[in-house]
C-alpha cells in the first residue's frame, strides 16, 4: 500500500499520541504503585513506631512505678521507726505526767502500778500495738500480751536467730539519751508459729529505772505500705486509658482497676477468659517479663477489647506489675496518623495525576505543533524538490556555457516537432552549424577566448531566429537550429542566410578581433529523414559538405552526401585493421638537386591497398585517419618504417639518402613526436640530419608556445624541419622567422601552371627568394614538365620533385633507382645532372 504523506503525518501524530499515552499510563501506574507502596511502608513503619512509642510509654511507666515501689519499700523501716518512736514518746509523756502528778501524793509503788495499768490497755496499729515495760535488770514489768510473764526475768529470752532480746533492749537505752531501737525476731500475730523481723523502740524512764517501749513487725508496716502503694497504683493513669494491675506471684489479684471485684481473689476464681489472661501474664512474669497482648473487659464494658501490656516483676514483694494500654487507643492514634498519610498519598496521587494530565496536554500540544511543523516542512520540501527538479531539468537540458538547450532537450523537442509535423503535414528543418576553423582560435588563443566567442555566436544565433525556433548547442563549436512549421524548403535557406549574416563578421573577444564564419548543413523533414537520428546525421553530413565546399556557406542534404558519409565510415572501419593486416606500405618519391640533377633524397608517402576497396588514395584515407585519430598509429609507423628503409638500403650498399616524412597536425599535437623521432633514429641508426619532417602551416598556426617547444626539441635532436604546401595556407612570414625552419616546400598548386601564370610565377619566385634570404632550402613539388623544371632551376630553387623525375616508388623500385644511379648524396652534396627522361613511373 502506498504511503501518502497525509497517512504518514497521521501515523506520526497517532504514534506520538500513543507514545505519550503509554508513557502517561506507565508513569501514572508507576507513580500510583510507588505512592501506594510508600504509603504501605510508611503505614507499617508508623504502626511499628506507634507501637514502639506505646511500648516505650509502658516501659517508662513501669520504670517509674518500680522506682516508686522501691522508695516505698525502702521507707518501711523508717516509717516503722517513726511510728513506734511517736508511740513510745507519748507513753513516756503519760508516765512522766502520772509520775509528776502523783509523786508525793501516792506511794511509789502505787504510782508504778498506776503507770503500768494506765499503759496496759493502750493499743494502736489497729489494736495490735501495745507498750511493754522492763526494768534494767531484765525483768518484765508490763507485757499486755502475756501478763503471766510480768515479774519474771526475760534476760535469757532469745529469738530464732539466738539473739538475746532483752539484752538488745537494755543495750538500746545504754546511751546518754537513754533511748534507742533494737531489732529482733518474734512471733507474728498472723502466724504465731513463725517468727518475723520486729523493731522495738525503748526509752529509759529514770524515775523507776524502767525502759518503756513498743515494737512492730516490719512485715506489718510493709503490708500497710503495700496497701498504700496499691492505692497509689490504682490512681496511676498511663495515657487516656492505661492503668496498672498487680498480681501476686501466687496468683492473687492484688490490683485490677478495670475489675475491682477480682481484687483479693485468686485468678482461678475468675471467669475463664480472665484466667487465661492472668495465666499468660504469670507465664510472662516467670520468663522475666515483657510485652504481651490480650483482650480484656474494660470497666462496665461487656465487650472484650485488645490491650497492649508490659509485664514486670517486683521481686521484693513477689508482685507482678502489669501496665497496659488499650490497643484501641493505639489503633485510633494509628488510624489518625494513617489518615494523614492517606491524605498525603491522595494529594500526592492527585498532584501526580495533575502533572501527568498537564504533561499529556503539553505532549498533545507538542505533537500538534510537531505535526504542523512537519506539514510545513513537507510543503517546503515539496516546493524545494519541485524547484530543484526545475533547476535539475534546466541543468540537464541546457548547455552550461551558452545556456542554450543541449542535445537532450533538442532531441526531445525534435521528437515532438516530428510528431507535430506528422499531424500537421508540415515540414521542419534541422540546421547543423559548425564554426569554421574554430579549433585554430581555441588552440592559439586559449579556451577562455574560445568559450567567450561561442557565447557571443550563440547569442547572435538565437537573435537571428524566432523564439519558437530552437537554437541548441551540441558541444564544441557545433550548434543545431530546429525550425518548425515550414511549408517550403526555401524557408530553411532563408533561415540559414539569416544565421550566416547574423554571425558573419568581427567579434571583439577580450581585445582580440576575431572573424567568424559558419558552415551550415540543412536536413528537412520528411524528405531527408523521418526520425530525429537520421535528420541529425544528414544535417551533419550536409554541414561537412558545406565545409568541403570552402566553408562559410550552407548546403542542403543530398543522397550523394549520404553516400560520402557512408564511404567515410567504411574507410575508417577498414583502416582500423590496415596496419595489423600489413595493408599499408610506403612509397618514396625521389627529390633532386635542380642545379646538378643529383638525387638528394626522397619523400615517404603512405600507400594503402585494401582487398575490398583496392588501392585507396592518401587524399581519401589520411583525412579519415586524422578525424578518427588513427593517424597517430599510422604516422608513427611511417616514421619508423621510412628511417628503417633508408638505412636498410644503405646497409645493402646503396647510396645514403635523405628522407622526408609527412607529419600530420593531429600527430604533432597529440603524440610525443620528439620522443618518437628519437626512438626511430636510434632504432634505425639514421643520422638525424638526414631525416626531414614535413609540417603543414596549420600545425604552426596552433598554440605557438607549445609548437615552439616541440620544434625546439626536434631541432635539438638534429632533424630538419620543412614547411609543406607553403603558399596554400596562412603563408605567414612570421612562422618562418619564429620557428627557424630548414626547408620551404612550394605547393604544387603554384607549380602546375608555371611558367604561364604570372601570379603563380611571381609567387614561386618570391618564395624561392624568401627561402634563400632566410637561409632555407627551397623544394618545389609537383614538377611535371621541363618548363616548370627550367623555370624553377633558373630562379634558383634548390630541390625539386615531381612526376617529371619520378612518381613515388615502391621500396624495391626505389632501391633499383638508387642502384642504377648510385649517386645519391645529402642536401648540398654534388650530384650528377638529372635528365627529365630519367623519370620513373609510380607503379600506383
Ligand atoms: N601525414 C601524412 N600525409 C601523407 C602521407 N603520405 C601521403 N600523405 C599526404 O597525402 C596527400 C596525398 O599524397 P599523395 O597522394 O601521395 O600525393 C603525393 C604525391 O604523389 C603527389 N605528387 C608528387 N609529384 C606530383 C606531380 O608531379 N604531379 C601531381 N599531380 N602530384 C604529384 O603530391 C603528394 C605529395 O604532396 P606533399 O606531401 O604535399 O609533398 C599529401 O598531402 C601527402 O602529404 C603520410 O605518410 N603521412
Amino acid at each position: 500500500m502506498a504511503m501518502t504523506e497525509t497517512t504518514l503525518l497521521r501515523l506520526q501524530f497517532l504514534g506520538m499520541l500513543a507514545l505519550v499515552l503509554i508513557l502517561t499510563l506507565g508513569l501514572g501506574t508507576y507513580f500510583t504503585l510507588h505512592q501506594t507502596h510508600s504509603y504501605r511502608e510508611e503505614s507499617a513503619t508508623l504502626e511499628a513506631t506507634i507501637l514502639g512509642e506505646q511500648q516505650a510509654r509502658l516501659a517508662s511507666s513501669l520504670d517509674t512505678l518500680h522506682d516508686q515501689l522501691q522508695q516505698i519499700r525502702a521507707s518501711t523501716e523508717a516509717v516503722l521507726k517513726r511510728d513506734i518512736r511517736q508511740q513510745v514518746d507519748q507513753a513516756l509523756q503519760i508516765a512522766h505526767a502520772i509520775h509528776a502528778r502523783e509523786q508525793g501524793r501516792r506511794p511509789e509503788e502505787e504510782i508504778r502500778q498506776l503507770i503500768v495499768e494506765t499503759l496496759r490497755p493502750l493499743r494502736f496499729y489497729d489494736g495490735r500495738g501495745y507498750f511493754f515495760i522492763d526494768d534494767l535488770a531484765g525483768n518484765c514489768v508490763l507485757l499486755p500480751t502475756a501478763p503471766e510473764r510480768e515479774g519474771s526475768s526475760l534476760l535469757d529470752n532469745r529469738d530464732d536467730n539466738g539473739h538475746y532480746i532483752m539484752r538488745g533492749l537494755l543495750d538500746a537505752v545504754a546511751n546518754p539519751e537513754g533511748r534507742g531501737f533494737s531489732r529482733y525476731r518474734w512471733y507474728a500475730p498472723e502466724n504465731p508459729q513463725a517468727m518475723a523481723d520486729k523493731i522495738a523502740y525503748v526509752r529509759l524512764f529514770e524515775p523507776f529505772g524502767w525502759l518503756i517501749g513498743t515494737g512492730e513487725y516490719l512485715s506489718t508496716i510493709e503490708r500497710e505500705l503495700q496497701q498504700q502503694a496499691l492505692e497509689q497504683l490504682r490512681a496511676t493513669r498511663i495515657g487516656l486509658d492505661g492503668y496498672v494491675a498487680v498480681i501476686h506471684r501466687d496468683g492473687r489479684v492484688l490490683l485490677s482497676p478495670s475489675n475491682p471485684a477480682a481484687e483479693g481473689r485468686h485468678y482461678s476464681e475468675l471467669p475463664p477468659a480472665e484466667q487465661a489472661v492472668i495465666r499468660a501474664i504469670l507465664d510472662a512474669s516467670a520468663a522475666g517479663g515483657g510485652f504481651t497482648r490480650y483482650d480484656w473487659h474494660e470497666r462496665n464494658d461487656s465487650e472484650l477489647k485488645p490491650r497492649l501490656a508490659m509485664v514486670s516483676n517486683q521481686e521484693d514483694w513477689n508482685w507482678v506489675l502489669v501496665t497496659s494500654l488499650s490497643l484501641d487507643e493505639l489503633h485510633v492514634s494509628l488510624a489518625k496518623r494513617q489518615e494523614r498519610l492517606e491524605e498525603n498519598m491522595r494529594s500526592g496521587l492527585l498532584t501526580t495525576a495533575a502533572a501527568l494530565v498537564l504533561a499529556l496536554a503539553l505532549a498533545l500540544a507538542f505533537a500538534l505543533l510537531i505535526k504542523r511543523w512537519l506539514t510545513r516542512r513537507f510543503d517546503q520540501y515539496h516546493a524545494d524538490i519541485a524547484a530543484s527538479n526545475d533547476r535539475l531539468r534546466v541543468w540537464a537540458e541546457s548547455d552550461p556555457l551558452t545556456q542554450l538547450p543541449n542535445r537532450t532537450l533538442l532531441r526531445s523537442r525534435l521528437d515532438g516537432a516530428i510528431l507535430n509535423a506528422q499531424r500537421e503535414d508540415s515540414k521542419l528543418a534541422l540546421l547543423f552549424i559548425d564554426l569554421d576553423r574554430f579549433k585554430n582560435i581555441n588552440d592559439s588563443l586559449g579556451h577562455a577566448i574560445g568559450d567567450n566567442l561561442l557565447i557571443e555566436v550563440s547569442r547572435r544565433l538565437a537573435g537571428a531566429v524566432r523564439t519558437s525556433d530552437t537554437v541548441s548547442r551540441l558541444g564544441g563549436d557545433e550548434f543545431v537550429v530546429l525550425v518548425e512549421h515550414l511549408q517550403q524548403a526555401e524557408q530553411a535557406a532563408q533561415v540559414a542566410d539569416k544565421l550566416l549574416q547574423a554571425t558573419n563578421g568581427q567579434y571583439d573577444i577580450a581585445g582580440h578581433e576575431l572573424a567568424v564564419t559558419l558552415s551550415i548543413g540543412i536536413a528537412l523533414y520528411p524528405s531527408d529523414g523521418s526520425d530525429a537520428e537520421t535528420l541529425l546525421k544528414n544535417a551533419d553530413a550536409a554541414m561537412y559538405h558545406a565545409k568541403a565546399l570552402g566553408r562559410n556557406n550552407y548546403q542542403f542534404f543530398t543522397a550523394a552526401m549520404n553516400a560520402r558519409v557512408r564511404e567515410h565510415l567504411e574507410v575508417e572501419n577498414r583502416l582500423r585493421q590496415a596496419l595489423s593486416r600489413s595493408e599499408l606500405t610506403l612509397h618514396y618519391q625521389p627529390q633532386f638537386d635542380l642545379a646538378s640533377g643529383a638525387l638528394v633524397g626522397c619523400e615517404a608517402l603512405m600507400r594503402w591497398h585494401n582487398p575490398i576497396l583496392g588501392q585507396v588514395s592518401p587524399d581519401k584515407f589520411i583525412g579519415v585517419a586524422e578525424d578518427s585519430g588513427l593517424i597517430l598509429h599510422l604516422g608513427e609507423w611511417a616514421l619508423f618504417e621510412s628511417c628503417r628503409q633508408v638505412m636498410d638500403w644503405e646497409h645493402q650498399g646503396l647510396p645514403g639518402l635523405n628522407v622526408a616524412v609527412n607529419v600530420s597536425a593531429v600527430q604533432f599535437r597529440h603524440a610525443d613526436l620528439p620522443a618518437q623521432v628519437q626512438a626511430a633514429l636510434e632504432q634505425s641508426g639514421l643520422p638525424a640530419e638526414r631525416l626531414e619532417l614535413e609540417l603543414t602551416e596549420s600545425v604552426l598556426a596552433e598554440n605557438r608556445e607549445q609548437v615552439r617547444i616541440t620544434l625546439d626539441r626536434l631541432k635539438q635532436l638534429g632533424v630538419r624541419l620543412a614547411m609543406d604546401d607553403f603558399g596554400t595556407g596562412y603563408s605567414s612570414l612570421s612562422y618562418l622567422k619564429h620557428f627557424k625552419l630548414d626547408t620551404l616546400k612550394i605547393d604544387r598548386a603554384f607549380i602546375s601552371d608555371l611558367p604561364g601564370c604570372d601570379d603563380h610565377a611571381a609567387l614561386a619566385v618570391a618564395i624561392i627568394g624568401m627561402a634563400e634570404a632566410l637561409g632555407m632550402t627551397c623544394i618545389a613539388e609537383g614538377i611535371e614538365n621541363a618548363d616548370q623544371h627550367d623555370f624553377l632551376r633558373w630562379h634558383g630553387c634548390a630541390v625539386g620533385q615531381g612526376f617529371l623525375f619520378s612518381r613515388p616508388l615502391s621500396a624495391p623500385d626505389m632501391a633499383a633507382l638508387l642502384e642504377r644511379r648510385g649517386e645519391a648524396a645529402p642536401h648540398g652534396a654534388p650530384a650528377a645532372a638529372l635528365r627529365p627522361a630519367a623519370a620513373v613511373a609510380d607503379r600506383d
